[in-house]
C-alpha cells in the first residue's frame, strides 16, 4: 500500500515536471505581472518564489533525461533516483552530460538504479560518471583543490572563519574535528558548532605544542602573550578582589562543595574497582541575578597577543597553567634586550604519570582523549602558588580547562567511599544537567551544603581512587609572592602555552632596523614589515615610464577588500598580459593579479583607460583592431614571456551598440581575432575572456544558468557571443585553454581611485544625476517585474576581479579546454531598489522620473552562480549596499566638491 502510494506520488510529480516545462515553453504565464516563470509558479502554487524556483529547476533538469522521466511515470524507478540521474546530466562535465542525456546512457543508468536505494544509487551514479569521464573526477577534484582556501578575518568583535575545501580534505577535517570532540559530557550544553570550535582550538593547541611542528623555524610555533608587570599584578589583584567580594557576600570560597538542587550521584567506576567522584561548584556569575555585587575593577592595560590583540584574564589563566615562560626584556623601542626563562611545565615523566592516572579529561562525563588535554594545575600555578607535581596535575580537555579558568574554579582531589559511588547500593546516576547537584548532606564529598547562586555538578568517576572537586578559590599570598620572580624592570612576559621540551629557546631574532619600523605604543604593534617586490626587467621600447616597473607601487598590498588566498599565489615568474588593463575592471584585475605574485603587462589604447590606474605596471599602447597589432602583440607576449592573457579591451555600451552595430563588431570581434592570432603565434595558450550576460538576451528564467539559451538582443551582446565562439574554436583548433566569464552588472570600486570613470551604467548615471541636481531617471516602469522596473544582478568589481584570478588558475591546468561561467551574485535588484538604496546612502532626496523603456533592455537578468562556485569555489561577497557605498566613495574621489 505504502509502495503504491509512493509510486503514485512520484508519478504525479513527474507529470507535474512535464506540465511545468510545457507551461514555461508555451509562455502563457507572461502578462500576469510575474517577473519570471519561477515567480509565477511560486505564486500559483503558493510555494513562494524559492519553492517555485526549486520546482522549475528540478523540472528543467528532468527535462534533459526524458527516458528517465518516463521510467518514473511507468513506475520503474522512484523520482528520487531520476533526480540523481538528472543532476549528473545537468552538472557533470561535458562528456558526462552528453553520456547521461543520450538514450544509451539513460538506459544504463536506469538499469543501475533498479534495486538500489537512493543513497547507494547516488554513489553508483557518481562512479558511473567518473567512469564515463575518468579525468572529470580528477579535474573536479583538482579544481576544488585549487579553489580551496581558508580565511581568518580578525575583527574587534572576534575572528571570522570562512573557506572552501575540496571534498576529501573536508571529510578529513570533519573526522579530525570529530576525533578531537569527545562525547558531550552530562553538563555540556554546547551545540554542534561550539563543539567544533573547541575541537579546532584543541587541534591548534596540539600543533603549537608539538615539538615536531617546526616548519623551517628554529623554535616551535608559539603563541605569545605579552604583558607588563603592572598588568600581571593588576589582573591578579582584580581576580582576588572579586573573590574577596564573593566571600564577603556570604559564602566562603571553599564553600563550593555545595548542593544547589537534587542529589548527587557518583557514576560507575571503571578500572581498578576503586570509586571516585568529582564535584564542581561554579558559584555562578558574581555579577548576575541575586549574586553579590562587586566594585568596579580598576582599569589596567590588558595582556595582548603579539599583534596587540587583548587577552581576557581567563585565557591568561589557561596559558599560565600549563605553559613555558620566557622572559623577554624589551627596550622602549620594542627591541628585545635580554631573555630570561622560568619554566612552569610538567616534565615528560610527570605528564605520562598524570595521563596514566587520569587517562582522559577529568571533567565528569567528558571523555576527551588525553592527547587533546592540557595538564591543569589543581592549585593554580599563578593564582595559588601550586606546584608542578603529578599530584597537583589533572587532565582537562581544552574546553573544560577554559571553563575552570573562566569560572575561577578550584579543583581538589578527594577519595570517596565506595558506598557513595555509582553502582553501589544507594547511589543514583547523575542527571545530565549543568544544574544537577552533588551528594546531599555530606555524602562522599563531605561537607556539601547549599549555597546561594551556586551550581554544582556531580562528576563522573575516573579510574583513580580520588575525585576532583572544583570550587572557587581563595586568594593566596603564594600568588603574590610568585609575582616577585616576574617583576623585572622593562620586562614583558612572553608566555607560551606549550609543553615544549626542555631545551633553551634561542632569543627571537632582533628585528633589523632597516626592515622594521620603531615601536610605537606596543612593542609588537610597533613592528611593521616592509617588503619590496621587484618586477621583471622590462624592455626599453615600452612606454612604461621607468623600466623595471615595481608592482604595487602606489596601492599598498592588502589595501583591497579581498586579500588573495594563499592557494592563489602564483609563481612569480608567471606573467599575465591584460588587454584593456587600464580600464575600470582591468585595473582591478591588474592589481589583484599582482597581489598574487604574478607579473603583469598591460596593453591598452587608452581610449577610456588611464595610466594612473596601473602605477608601476609596464604597458604598451596598441589598437588591437589594427592588422599590425597581431605582430606587435605577439612580440610583447614573447618578450615578456607571457603565460596567460586576460582580454578586456572592447566596447561595452548597449545603447551605443544599437546605434553603431558594425563598429561594435569591428571593435570587439576584430580585436579579439587579433588577440587570438597573436597568442597562437607566440604560443600562449591560456586566456580569460571578458564576456557578458548580454549573451542571454532576455532570459526566460530569472535564475540564468550557463546552459540557458543564448539569444542576445543587442549588437553588444552579439559581439560577446561571437567572441565566445571564436575562443571555443581556438580551443578546439590549437589547444587554447580558455574561460569566458559572463559578467552581470558590474559596479563599485576596490579603491576610491579605481572607480568606473565612464558614466554609462545605472550606478554611475544615477550618481551623475545626483551631482547635477537632477532626479533619477528610470527607463521603463511597466516591465513584468515586482515594481515594474528592470531587475539586474549587481556584482562588486572586486568580486569580479577575484573571479579572473580564479580563472587564471583554472586555465593553467593542462586538462582544461574551454568553459563558460556566470559571474554575478545570484540576487536581483530592481532599478528602483538601487535608486532607493543610493538615495538613503547619499542623503539624496530622490524622486524618480519614470521615462520610456530603453531599447534593447531585457526585463530581468539574474545569474545562477552554482557553476563557478562549484568548480572554482568563487562566490561574490559584496551585496548591493557595499557595492553602492564603494561606488559613492569613488565618485566623491573623482568629483571632489570644491567649496
Ligand atoms: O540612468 C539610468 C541608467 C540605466 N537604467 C536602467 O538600469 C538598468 C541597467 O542598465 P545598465 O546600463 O547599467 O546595464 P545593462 O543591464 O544594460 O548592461 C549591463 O549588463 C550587461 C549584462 O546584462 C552587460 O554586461 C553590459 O555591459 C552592462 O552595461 C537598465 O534597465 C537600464 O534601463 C535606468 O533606468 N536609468
Amino acid at each position: 500500500m505504502l509502495t503504491e502510494l509512493n509510486l503514485t506520488i512520484d508519478t504525479l510529480r513527474a507529470i507535474r515536471s512535464s506540465v511545468l516545462i510545457a507551461e514555461r515553453d508555451a509562455d502563457t504565464w507572461r502578462g500576469n505581472g510575474d517577473p519570471s516563470f519561477e515567480a509565477w509558479v511560486g505564486r500559483k502554487t503558493r510555494l513562494g518564489k524559492r519553492g517555485g524556483a526549486a520546482q522549475v529547476r528540478q523540472a528543467a533538469e528532468l527535462d534533459t533525461v526524458p527516458d528517465v522521466l518516463g521510467a518514473v511515470t511507468d513506475g520503474r524507478i522512484p523520482l528520487e533516483h531520476a533526480t540523481i540521474i538528472a543532476k549528473v546530466a545537468a552538472s557533470g562535465t561535458p562528456a558526462q552530460r552528453e553520456a547521461a542525456t543520450s538514450a544509451d546512457g539513460q538506459e544504463t543508468l536506469l538499469g543501475l538504479a533498479a534495486g538500489q536505494d537512493a543513497a547507494t544509487f547516488a554513489l553508483t551514479a557518481d562512479r558511473w560518471a567518473a567512469n564515463v569521464d575518468p579525468e572529470g573526477l580528477e579535474r573536479d577534484h583538482q579544481a576544488q583543490y585549487r579553489a580551496r582556501y581558508v580565511h581568518l578575518s580578525h575583527t574587534p568583535t572576534g575572528t571570522h572563519l570562512k573557506g572552501f575545501l575540496d571534498t576529501i580534505t573536508g571529510k578529513k577535517i570533519a573526522l579530525a574535528l570529530e576525533a578531537a570532540t569527545p562525547r558531550p559530557a552530562a553538563d555540556d550544553d554546547r551545540d554542534f558548532g561550539q563543539r567544533n570550535a573547541d575541537a579546532l582550538d584543541s587541534i591548534a593547541g596540539r600543533i603549537l605544542a608539538s615539538v615536531d611542528t617546526k616548519p623551517g623555524a628554529h623554535v616551535p610555533p608559539q603563541v605569545s602573550v605579552i604583558l607588563t608587570e603592572e598588568t600581571w599584578i593588576a589582573a591578579q589583584a582584580d581576580r582576588d578582589r572579586r573573590r574577596a567580594a564573593m566571600a564577603t557576600f556570604g559564602f566562603a570560597p571553599d564553600d563550593t562543595e555545595t548542593d544547589a538542587e537534587g542529589e548527587g550521584e557518583g557514576d560507575q567506576v571503571t578500572g581498578s574497582g576503586t570509586r571516585a567522584a568529582t564535584e564542581i561548584g561554579t558559584g555562578g556569575d558574581a555579577q548576575c541575578g541575586g549574586g553579590p555585587r562587586i566594585s568596579a575593577p580598576i582599569g589596567y592595560a590588558p595582556a595582548t597577543l603579539e599583534d596587540g590583540t587583548p587577552v581576557p584574564t581567563s585565557e591568561l589563566g589557561v596559558v599560565m597553567c600549563d605553559c613555558e615562560l620566557t622572559r623577554i626584556v624589551i627596550n622602549a623601542d620594542g627591541v628585545p634586550l635580554d631573555l630570561g626563562r622560568t619554566e612552569r611545565l610538567f616534565t615528560g615523566p610527570q605528564r605520562r604519570a598524570v595521563i596514566a592516572r587520569d587517562r582522559e579529561c577529568a571533567w565528569p562525563d567528558c571523555h576527551a582523549h588525553a592527547r587533546w588535554c592540557h595538564i591543569h594545575h589543581l592549585r593554580w600555578w599563578e593564582r595559588d602558588g601550586g606546584v608542578t607535581a603529578v599530584e597537583n596535575g589533572a587532565l582537562l580537555c581544552n574546553f573544560h580547562h577554559h571553563e575552570v579558568h573562566r569560572l575561577d574554579l578550584t579543583i581538589t582531589r578527594h577519595t570517596i567511599p565506595p558506598a557513595a559511588c555509582p553502582g553501589s547500593p544507594g547511589s543514583r546516576r547523575s542527571r545530565a544537567s549543568g544544574t544537577s547537584s552533588p551528594t546531599p548532606g555530606g555524602g562522599p564529598s563531605g561537607g556539601l551544603r547549599p549555597g546561594p547562586a551556586r551550581r554544582s555538578v556531580r562528576l563522573n568517576p575516573r579510574t583513580s581512587s580520588t575525585s576532583l572537586r572544583p570550587t572557587r578559590a581563595a586568594a593566596t599570598p603564594a600568588a603574590v609572592s610568585r609575582r616577585a620572580t616576574l617583576a623585572l624592570p622593562d620586562a614583558r612576559l612572553a608566555v607560551t602555552p606549550s609543553p615544549v621540551t626542555r631545551r633553551p629557546s634561542p632569543a627571537p631574532p632582533v628585528p633589523s632596523t632597516e626592515h622594521r619600523a620603531p615601536s610605537t605604543e606596543h612593542p609588537a604593534q610597533g613592528v611593521r614589515h616592509c617588503s619590496v617586490v621587484r618586477g621583471p626587467e622590462q624592455p626599453h621600447d615600452l612606454e612604461s615610464g621607468p623600466v623595471g616597473g615595481v608592482a604595487n607601487a602606489v596601492h599598498p598590498p592588502g589595501s583591497f577588500r579581498h586579500p588573495m588566498k594563499p592557494s592563489e599565489l602564483g609563481p612569480p615568474h608567471m606573467t599575465v598580459l591584460i588587454t584593456g588593463g587600464a580600464g575600470y575592471i582591468g585595473a582591478h584585475v591588474v592589481k589583484l593579479v599582482q597581489d598574487t605574485g604574478r607579473a603583469v603587462v598591460v596593453v591598452d589604447d587608452f581610449s577610456t583607460g588611464s595610466q594612473d590606474r596601473i602605477p608601476g605596471t609596464p604597458w604598451r599602447r596598441l589598437d588591437l583592431t589594427e592588422p599590425s597589432s597581431v605582430e606587435e602583440l605577439a612580440d610583447t607576449l614573447r618578450s615578456f614571456e607571457v603565460t596567460s592573457v586576460v582580454h578586456f579591451a572592447a566596447k561595452k555600451r548597449v545603447d551605443e551598440s544599437m546605434v553603431r552595430p558594425a563598429w561594435y563588431f569591428q571593435q570587439n570581434v576584430t580585436g579579439l581575432a587579433n588577440v587570438l592570432a597573436a597568442m597562437e603565434l607566440a604560443g600562449v595558450r591560456e586566456l580569460v575572456f571578458s564576456s557578458s550576460a548580454a549573451v542571454y538576451g532576455t532570459p526566460t528564467t530569472t535564475d540564468v544558468t550557463e546552459i540557458a539559451p543564448t539569444s542576445p538582443v543587442n549588437p553588444y551582446g552579439e559581439t560577446k557571443l561571437v567572441g565566445e565562439w571564436m575562443v571555443r574554436d581556438a580551443a578546439r583548433a590549437w589547444g587554447l585553454r580558455a574561460v569566458s566569464l559572463r559578467y552581470f552588472n558590474v559596479a563599485g570600486a576596490g579603491l576610491p581611485e579605481l572607480g568606473d570613470p565612464l558614466v554609462m551604467n545605472l550606478v554611475t548615471m544615477l550618481l551623475q544625476q545626483k551631482s547635477l541636481g537632477q532626479q533619477p531617471k528610470v527607463f521603463g516602469g511597466d516591465y513584468p517585474t515586482p515594481d515594474g522596473t528592470c531587475v539586474r544582478d549587481f556584482v562588486h568589481v572586486l568580486d569580479l576581479a577575484q573571479a579572473h584570478v580564479a580563472s587564471l588558475d583554472y586555465v593553467a591546468r593542462p586538462e582544461r579546454a574551454f568553459d563558460t561561467f556566470n559571474v554575478g551574485t545570484g540576487i536581483g535588484s530592481s532599478v528602483l531598489e538601487v535608486v532607493t538604496e543610493l538615495a538613503n546612502l547619499t542623503g539624496w532626496d530622490a524622486r524618480p522620473e519614470i521615462l520610456a523603456p530603453r531599447a534593447g533592455d531585457p526585463a530581468s537578468v539574474v545569474a545562477s552562480v552554482d557553476r563557478i562556485t562549484g568548480v572554482m569555489g568563487w562566490r561574490a561577497e559584496a551585496a548591493l549596499p557595499e557595492i553602492l557605498a564603494s561606488a559613492w566613495k569613488a565618485w566623491q574621489f573623482d568629483h571632489p566638491v570644491v567649496s
